[in-house]
């Protein structure tokens, strides 16, 4: 049997790991096993290509919306089988970011007018021919751009090896971004969304996701 499939998105800095370590927690303490999953996976291929574009490297790439969108997917391609691992071995699998932050911050980068476009490729590459899973549940974490950017800032001073990337230090992008998301939870895109809030309580959030386990 396969797993639950929840996805928790959010802007940088919107406490996405935050949340996840605590679902871990409360979910395993009521008896459920949890597998987790992080996109980009930082240490592979392509998310380390990505990032490094982010950081600056590769002259041009992270100049390209599609060149970095591809990075993003050709990653969650590769980690199919550790995927399908996960959700074989456990009642529910929560992943921080998955598809729908590509076509987010895709939609944001092509701007208004090609946002559709870019969360309709999006889909298609990822869900329909890379044939990713769709999850069951995804959840937008829908702090403000300001108190994402401050959470941000206050982790980057606390550890000046984790500096801010091209995306997080662009209050723009993180603003369309933000309203992206909320398109796509209110077209409840690719799966049945819910919107919280800054500070979600754990415990009611923990319900949401094993419902139907
Ligand atoms: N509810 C909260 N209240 C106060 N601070 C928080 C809260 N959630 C997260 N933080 C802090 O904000 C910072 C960013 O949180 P976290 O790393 O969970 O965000 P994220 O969404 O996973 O970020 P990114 O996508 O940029 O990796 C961290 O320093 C974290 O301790
Ligand atoms: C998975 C994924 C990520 N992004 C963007 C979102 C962030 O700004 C950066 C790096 O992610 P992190 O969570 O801050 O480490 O990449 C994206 O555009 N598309 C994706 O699929």
């Amino acid at each position: 049997m396969s797993a639950r499939l929840v996805v928790v998105e959010g802007l940088d800095g919107a406490g996405k790991n935050t949340l996840t370590t605590a679902l871990v927690a409360e979910l395993t303490r009521r008896g459920h096993t949890v597998g987790r999953l992080a996109f980009p996976r930082y240490g592979t291929l392509h998310a380390d290509l990505a990032a490094d574009a982010l950081h600056g490297g590769q002259a041009g790439t992270a100049d390209s919306p599609h060149a970095m969108a591809l990075l993003f997917a050709m990653d969650r391609h590769a980690a199919l089988g550790e995927l399908t691992a996960l959700s074989a071995a456990n009642d529910v699998v929560l992943l921080d970011r998955y598809v729908a932050s590509n076509a987010a911050y895709t939609a944001a980068r092509l701007g208004p007018e090609r946002a559709e476009e870019a969360v309709e490729w999006i889909g298609a590459l990822e869900f329909d021919r890379f044939g990713l899973p769709e999850p069951d549940l995804q959840i937008l974490l829908d702090t403000p751009v300001d108190v994402a950017a401050r959470r941000a800032g206050a982790r980057e001073a606390a550890d000046p090896g984790r500096t801010r990337d091209r995306y997080e230090r662009d209050a723009t992008l993180q603003a369309d971004t933000g309203a992206n998301y909320r398109r796509l939870a209110d077209s409840s895109w690719r799966s049945p969304w819910t919107v919280l809030g800054t500070d979600p309580d754990v415990s009611a959030v923990a319900d949401l996701v094993v419902v139907g386990t």
